[in-house]
């Protein structure tokens, strides 16, 4: 993949959402956000038709602005939101399959730690999504902050792959994320719960 894409990686679901969905990935993508990752998990997320009909109603933004579409965990997503790609966790199903599955779409698979990557077909994959950096109140579940040290041990052990940092990421420290090693930062709230979405995209 054109690891550009990661440089500004929008992440979201209605549960992360006060305003509507649609109107904030439109003001994200206005602003110059390179892919979109629809998650809808968690407290507060939408379930079976209204999840898919929002999924397709996001996906036709982002093919009408030409950003790639990827979909969280979701296997059976994929197809019928005509995704260009799907991010996994360790937990979800396995890369293996899915690149079987999806010989040419983009697949992103979370490492956190180092027992995660020596475990991992990081062959399979286009890039790795890692964190949280820093301490995130968005994910339900989320470990404890991993640090940009993270990034420079990956980068250390001569990681070529594209990395992308999520957690607790904003306008003020993505520039961190970045020189510690990552091709770009993921974000939630840092504009879904912004009031200038804007400003805070091109910020970032
Ligand atoms: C870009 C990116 N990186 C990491 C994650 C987290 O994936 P996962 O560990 O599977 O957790 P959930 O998002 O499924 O709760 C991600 N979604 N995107
Ligand atoms: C979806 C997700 N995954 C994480 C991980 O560590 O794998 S942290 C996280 C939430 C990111 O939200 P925010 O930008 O609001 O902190
Ligand atoms: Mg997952």
């Amino acid at each position: 993949m054109n690891e550009h894409l990661l440089r500004k990686y929008f992440i979201m679901g209605s549960q992360n959402c006060v305003n509507d969905p649609r109107d904030i990935l439109l003001k994200a993508i206005e602003a110059g956000i390179t892919m979109f990752q629809f998650r809808e998990k968690g407290s507060g997320s939408k379930n079976g038709n209204e999840k898919l009909k929002l999924g397709l109603e996001l996906r036709e933004i982002c093919k009408t602005y030409d950003i790639p579409f990827i979909v969280n965990d979701h296997v059976e997503l994929v197809n019928v939101l005509e995704a260009d790609g799907i991010h996994v966790g360790q937990d979800d199903v396995s890369v293996e399959k899915l690149r079987k599955q999806f010989p040419y779409k983009i697949i992103g698979l979370s490492i956190s730690n180092q027992d995660e990557l020596k475990r991992s077909p990081i062959n399979l994959v286009d890039y790795i999504g890692t964190g949280p950096i820093f301490g995130s109140k968005t994910k339900e579940d989320a470990k404890k902050p991993v640090g940009l040290e993270w990034i420079r041990s990956l980068r250390n052990q001569g990681l070529t792959l594209p990395i992308v940092g999520i957690g607790g990421i904003n306008e003020t420290n993505a520039q961190q994320v970045l020189e510690a090693g990552a091709n770009g930062v993921s974000v939630i709230s840092a504009i879904t719960k912004s009031n200038h979405i804007f400003e805070t995209v091109q910020k970032l």
